[in-house]
């Protein structure tokens, strides 16, 4: 049988080892101090063919250090794009992309990935996937064992250590591509709809579980999603970015209280505020990017 996710969080919790006994021993339960992430007049453009296609457009952000901002917008409006920049993937054509208000280093360790796919390696076991940033870094063998160990009680999947990834739910999956993210201590947190393929019961698991784990390390976090209730849940900022080119149209501060708590999105008049408000601003750039694409489409 399949391990269930909701019963291994039931089970589990009972071995855990107290996190003042992780302290002791690893260096991973450390505080990391998140940094500042700055966007600077940022253009940037692809080509389609032999056209330009202009993605982002004098777009400038700045996400103070340890700050969750989500990013919204129409699909095609640069967010991943955006999001490839501050992890290196990308360099801006023009304008500046700073982390701690330097440029990004080539080969620096300062920021981490999350996907929606979890890209473990299913030849791996469950351990050894959350070692492989760490390996590849070259974390001695003992070091990287203790740091993964710690971190899989953390996702409270210590007892799934030396299982194959192969015989685990989705919601598990994730928690260990979480895991394996977490433990190499990023300043920043680049999530690009980290949750989107979990059916909704374990995206909502995860969304407490991962802002728990959030609020004890404080990396900056930049996350994308089409999910508007999620990125007012779990942000400080919700940033709404228009398509062709993507810019910013609104920059909204979420002054909810924390922890945040699932029923808020049913209990809270402040969150609905905050809902219906970017809403129908989100709707609107929606429409609008789908009538554009509609008259591209006419005149091609
Ligand atoms: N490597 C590339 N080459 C050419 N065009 C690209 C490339 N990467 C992205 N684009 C184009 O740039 C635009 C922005 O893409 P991006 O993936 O950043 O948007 P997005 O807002 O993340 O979209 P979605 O919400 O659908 O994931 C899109 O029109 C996309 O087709």
């Amino acid at each position: 049988m399949r391990p269930d996710d909701s019963a291994s969080l039931k089970t589990e919790s009972k071995s855990e080892v107290p996190v003042s006994q992780i302290a002791e021993t690893t260096t991973e339960t450390k505080k990391v101090q998140g940094v500042s992430v700055e966007f600077k007049n940022v253009n940037h453009s692809f080509l389609h063919g032999d056209t330009p296609v202009r993605v982002l457009d004098n777009f400038n952000l700045r996400i103070e250090p340890s700050e969750f901002v989500s990013i919204v917008g129409p699909s095609g409006c640069g967010k991943t794009t955006a999001l490839g920049m501050v992890g290196n993937l990308l360099k801006p054509r023009a304008g500046e992309v700073l982390i701690d208000g330097k440029e990004i280093r080539p080969g620096g360790n300062d920021a981490a990935f999350l996907f929606a796919r979890d890209a473990l390696l299913p030849w791996r076991r469950v351990r050894s996937n959350v070692e492989l940033g760490m390996e590849v870094r070259g974390v001695p063998k003992e070091e990287r064992k203790v740091r993964a160990e710690a971190w899989l009680r953390k996702v409270r999947l210590q007892q799934f250590a030396e299982s194959d990834v192969l015989h685990l739910s989705q919601g598990m999956r994730q928690r260990v591509a979480i895991a394996r993210t977490l433990v190499q201590n990023p300043k920043v947190l680049l999530m690009d709809e980290p949750f989107a393929a979990l059916d909704a019961q374990t995206r909502a698991i995860q969304q407490e579980e991962f802002t728990g784990l959030w609020e004890a390390e404080r990396p900056t976090v930049i996350f994308v999603t089409h999910d508007l209730e999620e990125a007012i849940l779990l942000s400080d900022r919700v940033i709404l970015m228009a398509s062709r080119p993507g810019r910013m149209v609104v920059d909204m501060k979420i002054d909810l209280e924390r922890p945040r708590r699932q029923d808020m999105r049913r209990d809270s008049d402040e969150f609905k505020a905050y809902f219906h408000e970017m809403s129908d601003r989100l709707r609107h750039e929606v429409d609008l990017a789908e009538q554009r694409m509609r008259e591209e489409n006419k005149n091609s």
